[in-house]
């Protein structure tokens, strides 16, 4: 597979996610740490809400990063001046390519819309400017409008195009089949911006890049508009275990910046969070627990610490014998088999009753209930 880019948008689309605010050192710190990574581009945020987003943008394009560094525009003059006072040499230009956005927007006047596009690339062009241009909406767009403007910004000297599920309505099918199209007609990159209204955002985004989309946009946890974007930690762990594809991306800081942008943005992960969440790599039912303890590969599909994530073991209403045992002999607690079982009752019992795992020293209080049939090694 070729190199594929990914250019996040944590501090773009996910700060867009309702009651997100990012401040400028939060910003700062998840553009440092994403950079640190390895993450290729960043969608820094919109110049145009005014002076402090600037000064913000203006900071991380000082930090001097490898990343690319691009700021988002609707396609309006002021805009991208905006980008340009902020030191941005990238600039991503957005319209609205379906009948109902531009219906909504523009009153129906599509040549309007694209005169405006046109213009805007000028403009962007005469400053030496990267453009890239985003289709708002492509995937209800009327298939050959969306390959006309595509062309037609192609044509004026933008350098890739950006294919967005705004409102996330696709399958991987139809998405596969409608970026196929694009990157047949194009010669620039096709870019993916997928969003998880029913849950595909990453499956999406992976269709795009099946189809020849050479660019991902992702953000961390998946923040981002209503349901959010593709995970960053997803895609490129999917790309790297599924598809081998290396990035060149440091993945064992996932978990790092997975919490930092839970904690600046104020979203609690759920704790089955693929990839990030606490347990992703947590195991109490018996059957998984004891195949664990011969071979983690038997219920991982690669070790935690490749995403910087630890392995848990939990031991509740689901155990058996073999972690309930494990981790009593690991407190020197040796238990004959009628015991381990009696043991192994009073903790199902617990479980309910707390309705949760229990911690070591529940564990440990509840063993010694059954203290006059333990078998004590030392
Ligand atoms: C799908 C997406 O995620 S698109 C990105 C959305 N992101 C954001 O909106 C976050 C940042 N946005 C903002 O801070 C503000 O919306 C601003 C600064 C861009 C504009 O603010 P305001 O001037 O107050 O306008 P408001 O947001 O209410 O309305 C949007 C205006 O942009 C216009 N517009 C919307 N999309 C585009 C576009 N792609 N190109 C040109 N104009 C556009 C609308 O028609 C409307 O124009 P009008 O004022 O002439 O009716
Ligand atoms: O970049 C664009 O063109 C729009 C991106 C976006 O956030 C969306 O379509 O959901």
């Amino acid at each position: 597979m070729t190199q594929i880019v990914i250019n996040d948008t944590t501090l773009r689309d996910g700060e867009q996610a309702a009651g997100v605010a990012f401040n400028l050192e939060e910003k700062i710190a998840i553009a440092q740490l994403l950079d640190a990574m390895g993450v290729h581009e960043l969608e820094v945020g919109v110049p145009a809400m005014g002076k402090a987003e600037q000064y913000a943008i203006a900071r991380i394009v000082n930090l001097g990063l490898q990343a690319d560094l691009l700021g988002w525009n609707r396609a309006v003059i002021s805009d991208i001046q905006a980008c340009i006072d902020c030191g941005l040499r990238r600039v991503h230009i957005s319209i609205p390519v379906s009948a109902i956005q531009i219906n909504a927007k523009f009153q129906g006047k599509w040549q309007v819309v694209l005169d405006k596009l046109g213009d805007s690339i000028n403009f962007a062009l005469d400053h030496g400017l990267f453009v890239s241009v985003g289709a708002e909406d492509s995937s209800r767009a009327e298939e050959k409008f969306l390959l006309d403007v595509a062309l037609y910004a192609q044509e004026r000297g933008a350098s890739r195009f950006r294919f967005c599920d705004t409102v996330g309505i696709l399958d991987p099918f139809t998405t596969y089949t409608q970026v196929k199209q694009l990157v047949t007609a194009l010669s620039i990159p096709v870019e993916m911006h997928t969003h998880n209204d029913f849950g595909l955002a990453t499956a999406n985004s992976l269709a795009g890049i099946k189809a020849g989309s050479l660019s991902v946009n992702t953000t961390v946890n998946g923040l981002g508009e209503r349901a959010g974007n593709a995970a960053l930690e997803e895609v490129v762990m999917a790309l790297k275990r599924i598809y081998n594809t290396n990035l060149g991306i440091d993945t064992s800081r996932l978990v790092e910046i997975s919490r930092l942008v839970a904690t600046a943005s104020g979203y609690n992960l759920h704790p089955g969070k693929a990839i990030v969440g606490e347990n992703s790599f947590a195991h109490e039912s018996g059957i998984h627990a004891h195949g664990i303890l011969k071979d983690p590969r038997t219920y991982e599909p690669f070790p935690p610490e490749e995403v910087g994530g630890e392995r848990r073991l939990v031991i509740g209403k689901h155990s058996g014998r073999h972690l309930l045992s494990t981790l009593l002999e690991q407190h020197g607690i040796f238990l004959d088999p009628q015991t381990t079982q009696l043991v192994l009752d009073a903790v199902r019992q617990a479980s309910v009753e707390k309705k949760g795992g229990l911690t070591t020293q529940e564990l440990l209080h509840l063993a010694q209930a059954f203290n006059t049939v333990m078998l004590c090694k030392d």
